[in-house]
């Protein structure tokens, strides 16, 4: 379970995080959507515990990452808006270390980094460096060493991005099996339709505030439009925003 509580973040005099606060249950899906800029990746930054809050309180299953982020970072699964990886070593050399890392017995990490392996189709990429394979495919390696440990909470930055649609549908297909499992995900991404297929709950950031939570059902009812991307739009003041600036934007041409 992942709590959060009057979390603020300032960088600088720049308030990014003004006071949110959610919850994220076990077996739950929980959709972070904002505008670009509006605290989503910082938010989840500070759940892993890479970033520190002015203030608030932050709990991952009970662990603040403020205090203890080495034992949070054993209890979840981050995979960050862009990957970090070491681009000099091969996918199998990095999945090694982050077993070893991770304290992960040899013969479960070669059999778990075998089913990933092969489930994201990157066989052919493991003795290659990191540094010279595709975008989609370093999201791969970045994505299984997330899931490598086993991970009661995941924490998914935009972790669809580049993926093919084979994986991205794997991908869908394994959270929703880990929800059942009873895991909570907090999931971030600008694929609104995928959002809604998805997400137990959703909560929308905008100006440092999270301007609405709830299920699919409630937010149609509070915004009174009928799928997700007309409710973002209606609620981040862009809807009518789009029409003028495309017809300004055409009449430029
Ligand atoms: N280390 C930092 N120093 C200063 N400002 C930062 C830092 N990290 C993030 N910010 C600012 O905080 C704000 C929120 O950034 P963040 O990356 O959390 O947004 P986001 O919602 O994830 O955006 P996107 O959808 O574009 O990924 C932005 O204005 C960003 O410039």
């Amino acid at each position: 379970m992942i709590e959060v509580e009057r979390l603020l973040k300032k960088f600088g005099e720049k308030i990014v995080l003004n006071g949110i606060g959610f919850r994220v249950n076990n077996g739950e899906i929980y959709g972070l959507l904002g505008p670009n800029g509006s605290g989503k990746s910082t938010t989840m930054k500070i759940l892993v515990g890479i970033v520190r809050p002015t203030s608030g309180q932050v709990l991952v299953d009970g662990v603040d990452p403020t205090r203890d982020s080495i034992k949070v970072k054993e209890m979840v699964g981050y995979v960050p808006e862009i990957p970090v990886l070491y681009e000099s070593l091969t996918p199998g050399e990095f999945f090694n270390f982050i077993g070893s890392v991770r304290g992960i017995p040899k013969e479960e990490l070669e059999e778990r980094v075998s089913q990933f392996v092969e489930a994201f189709g990157i066989e052919e990429y493991l003795d290659q460096f990191i540094g010279t394979l595709s975008f989609g495919t370093q999201q791969k390696v970045s994505l299984i060493s997330a899931l490598l440990h086993d991970p009661q909470v995941l924490i998914l930055d935009e972790a669809m991005n580049g993926l093919d649609p084979k994986s991205a549908r794997i991908l869908r297909e394994l959270l929703l099996e880990f929800k059942k499992e009873g895991r909570s995900i907090i999931f971030s991404t600008h694929i609104l339709p995928l959002a809604e297929m998805i997400c137990d709950r959703i909560g929308l950031i905008y100006k440092g505030e999270i301007i609405v939570e709830g299920t699919m059902e409630e937010l149609k009812e509070r915004a009174h439009e009928e799928n997700l991307e007309d409710i973002f739009l209606k609620l981040t003041e862009s809807k009518d925003e789009v029409y003028n600036i495309v017809q300004a934007l055409k009449g430029t041409l």
